[in-house]
């Protein structure tokens, strides 16, 4: 084996030496020079390790860890062998762990013959897949792998964005209840051999993780993860940003203007529908939601305050008011059924009673260039819409089946574009999507869309809007008098009227929704840069 061949270190800008140590004149190694092509960085070792089978001579920079089999010289002299091997290169930037590899008895825990070192990096599979792999670099020397693993280690720990301590929070209630399962079984172990101290909440109740981040010591941690669905990610992140403004002595009223999140927040799915983890990653996969977390990738995403005129009630990414809504209220009063059955059972009911909802939004739109945006409010001229100056208040009153306003773009596997194309992930504004009046057969047809490759929106009763704030009063009647109006806005004040704010069923009647841009750090990609699902629509 290769337990005598020690490494040397590369003293910077210092020139190969032109006589090769003795055992290196018995084989046939590739000079540094050869190594290293013209403008490439500094090496910091060098050494020799078994990988594969194979003698190999390693070199590691700053950025890259790269090697070639050595090639015992022939008899004959001919050196063009040596220049046919093929060099291998691992980048830095995607190794996440380094270990010492030890040959271990059964329960033996410590100690143990060195083997060498254990390198694993994250590999990108196929769609948008992340999944982690091993190298081995065999060398029985304790001084020769000690050194190489000292600075290895060094390199890793120069990466700020990746985390080292983590809170966890887990809904073992989740789906079909696989969240802890998940958690124990693929996401901690990956944690673990990143070196990744947790600190786990396994919830017991609704409102569990939202009380507990609201006593957490935030500063004691890099970032915090939820493994569950997206009504346990809205809870997570609203819980993140709602301690964020206590710890920064913001009154949480209606006016607020928030800080941002002080720790990216990473998601890990195990819910039904998984949009922020289908966002953020392009799939539903805890393995690749979990080496973007290790891997510290982080995207800043825009953020929502959603309040009624007298108070904040959470931070969100989108919410849904009408079909939307009325189908999660219908789900919810379901728990009993099994997840998928109870979210079909409700779809289908609440198309089979379709009906509109009668309101008056108003709306601040966002005055900026969209290159591919679907809009069609310019184009458009709708009966009951008032249109004020560029940068006024619009209102539109009428009957709504539904209104969606979106602050990210929100894939999942039934609308693999997303339920909100035509918004990004950070650029400060949200779509407004207004489904106005229509045939039962004309409102499925536009939700079929959702799955196909067509526009969802290009149809005469969908209109889509960029905005930066919006305001929906649900049930104003039409030809009623000012004081009419007044008496009927102070009854229905109190009525409250059910909305989906990211899967989670929130009560309340008059609600104003602004966009905050970059208001926190997510774990994960931005949309524009995965490839595109090919998730396709099953449920209609
Ligand atoms: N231990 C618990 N028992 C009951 N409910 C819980 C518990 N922990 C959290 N919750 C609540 O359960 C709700 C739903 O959770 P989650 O979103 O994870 O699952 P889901 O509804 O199956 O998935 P999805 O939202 O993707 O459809 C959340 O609002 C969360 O606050």
């Amino acid at each position: 084996m290769l337990g005598a061949a020690g490494p040397f270190l590369l003293p910077h800008s210092r020139a190969p030496p032109e006589r090769a140590a003795p055992e290196e004149r018995r084989r046939k190694v590739a000079p540094l020079a050869a190594v290293l092509p013209v403008g490439e960085e500094e090496p910091l070792l060098r050494g020799i390790f078994e990988i594969g089978k194979r003698s190999c001579d390693v070199v590691l920079s700053a950025r890259r860890l790269r090697w070639s089999p050595i090639v015992p010289e022939s008899p004959a002299g001919d050196s063009s062998m040596a220049f046919r091997v093929k060099e291998e290169i691992i980048e830095m930037k995607d190794v996440f762990s380094v270990k010492l590899k030890r040959r271990r008895f059964v329960g033996q825990k410590k100690g143990g013959t060195l083997l060498g070192i254990t390198i694993f990096k994250c590999l990108h599979k196929e769609e948008n897949k992340l999944t982690d792999y091993a190298i081995h670099l065999n060398n029985f020397s304790e001084d020769h792998c000690h050194l190489w693993f000292r600075h290895l280690k060094e390199i890793l720990n120069g990466f700020q964005n990746r985390p080292k301590s983590l809170k966890v929070f887990v809904n073992p209630s989740s789906h079909k209840r696989e969240a802890s399962h998940i958690y124990y079984e693929q996401v901690s172990p990956l944690l673990k051999l990143a070196d990744i101290k947790t600190d786990v909440t396994v919830t017991e109740y609704e409102g569990h993780a939202l009380s507990v981040l609201k006593e957490c010591e935030l500063q004691a941690f890099d970032g915090v993860v939820c493994v569950g669905g997206d009504g346990f990610v809205s809870e997570v992140a609203h819980g993140l940003l709602l301690k964020a403004q206590i710890d920064a002595g913001k009154g949480i009223d209606y006016e607020l203007t928030p800080v941002r999140a002080p720790i990216p927040l990473g998601v890990i799915p195990a819910g039904t529908t998984n949009i922020l983890a289908y966002t953020l990653y392009g799939i539903k996969h805890a393995v690749t939601a979990t080496l973007h977390i290790v891997m510290g990738h982080i995207q800043p995403v825009d953020a929502c305050t959603f309040s009624t005129p007298s108070r904040l009630l959470r931070f969100g990414f989108s919410a849904m008011f009408g079909f939307g809504a009325r189908t999660l209220a219908l789900a919810e009063k379901h728990r009993w059924m099994p997840s998928n059955q109870r979210k079909d059972f409700a779809f289908i009911k609440t198309l089979a009673d379709l009906k509109t909802e009668k309101c008056e939004l108003s709306f601040l739109p966002l005055q900026i260039p969209q290159e591919d945006s679907h809009e069609n409010d310019r184009k458009k001229k709708g009966k009951n819409k008032k249109k004020g100056s560029k940068d006024k208040w619009h209102k539109i009153q009428g009957d709504f089946l539904n209104v969606s306003i979106m602050a990210i773009p929100c894939l999942c596997s039934m609308a693999p574009r997303g339920l909100a194309p035509n918004t990004r992930l950070n650029n400060g504004s949200m779509a407004l999507i207004v489904v106005q009046n229509t045939s039962r057969t004309e409102f499925i047809k536009h939700l079929k869309r959702y799955a196909s490759a067509k526009n969802q929106f290009s149809f005469p009763f969908v209109e889509t809007y960029t905005v930066q704030e919006v305001k929906v009063q649900p049930r104003i009647k039409s030809g009623l008098d000012a004081k009419e109006n007044m008496d009927l806005n102070a009854t229905t004040a109190e009525e409250s009227h059910p909305w989906n704010i990211d899967g989670d069923l929130v009560e309340a009647s008059e609600v104003h929704v602004r966009v905050h841009p970059q208001l926190i750090n997510l774990y994960g990609v931005n949309t524009d840069d995965l490839e595109s699902s090919k998730a396709t629509c099953n449920c209609i």
